[in-house]
């Protein structure tokens, strides 16, 4: 269970003033993928790192399971844009050391699990063996979602996690994400920040729209699931679920 709770959420940034999100209101039920999608400076990366416990409040509370969460913990793995690889680790020893946090396994079979998962990001052979700086950005954000993997939390938090790889890494990746939380029994919670409508319909339960901090749509996106690509782009529900998405990012709402 890892119910998610913005309670009456307000953040004001102290340096500027500026009202960064504004009375959100939100339950993320345990096992659901939610988007935030909106126009650049409308809140979304202040709303994950809120949920990432890297910024308090101002205003209301956020929990998890009925609990105040105020600071980062191993409950929430995240992605963020930056990647925030560890840079003195190779990427290799980056996934093995978030796996060693979970699994009381020998050295060799942590190796040889964070090289599986590193594989199946499309990391391979002497890329692995390098500091996360040797290697391009969209490849940095791939370690970083291995090692989200790796560490296994019952939440995800993932900030535009797709958004420096190319068209065809970035499906795999979404697939990669979707095929990992469908087959799991108890599935993970999964918050997603992204600029890309498609995605956000592709990928989740409901897309929340944010427009200058506030959340002006809350939109369920109820196609069945395992979801197909090409189908859920010629229904024309997907059509008017899209339009209705841009128009609010656009502020026609
Ligand atoms: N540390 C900070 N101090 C002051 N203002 C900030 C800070 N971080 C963000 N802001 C401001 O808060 C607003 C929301 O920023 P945020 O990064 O959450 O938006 P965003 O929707 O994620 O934007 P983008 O899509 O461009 O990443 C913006 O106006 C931004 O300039």
């Amino acid at each position: 269970m890892s119910t998610i709770v913005y309670e009456n959420v307000g953040v004001t940034y102290e340096s500027n003033g500026h009202q960064a999100i504004k009375n959100l209101n939100l339950t993320i039920n345990s096992g659901e993928i939610i988007s935030f999608i909106g126009p650049s400076g409308c809140g979304k990366s202040t709303a994950l790192n809120v949920a990432a416990g890297l910024i308090e409040p101002s205003l209301g509370a956020f929990k998890v399971d009925d609990e105040i969460i105020t600071k980062p913990g191993t409950d929430r793995g995240v992605v963020f844009q930056n990647y925030s690889l560890f840079p003195w680790m190779s990427n290799l020893e980056n996934v093995r050391f978030a796996l060693a946090q979970k699994a009381d396994l020998p050295k060799k079979a942590l190796i040889e699990r964070a090289k599986e998962l590193l594989d199946k990001v499309g990391i391979k052979g002497k890329s692995q063996h390098v500091y996360p700086s040797k290697v391009s950005g969209g490849m940095q954000q791939r370690v970083a979602i291995a090692r989200m993997f790796a560490l296994d939390s019952p939440i995800f938090l993932m900030d535009e996690p797709f958004a420096a790889v190319d068209e065809i890494t970035r499906k795999h990746l979404q697939q990669l994400l979707l095929d990992l939380w469908e087959k799991e029994k108890s599935r993970k919670t999964i918050v997603l920040v992204t600029h890309n409508i498609e995605e956000a319909i592709y990928l989740s339960d409901r897309v929340i729209v944010l427009h200058e901090g506030e959340a002006i749509l809350a939109k369920e996106i109820t196609f069945k699931r395992p979801r197909n690509r090409q189908s859920l782009e010629a229904d024309t529900e997907y059509l008017t679920i899209r339009n209705q998405l841009l128009e609010a990012i656009e502020g026609k709402v």
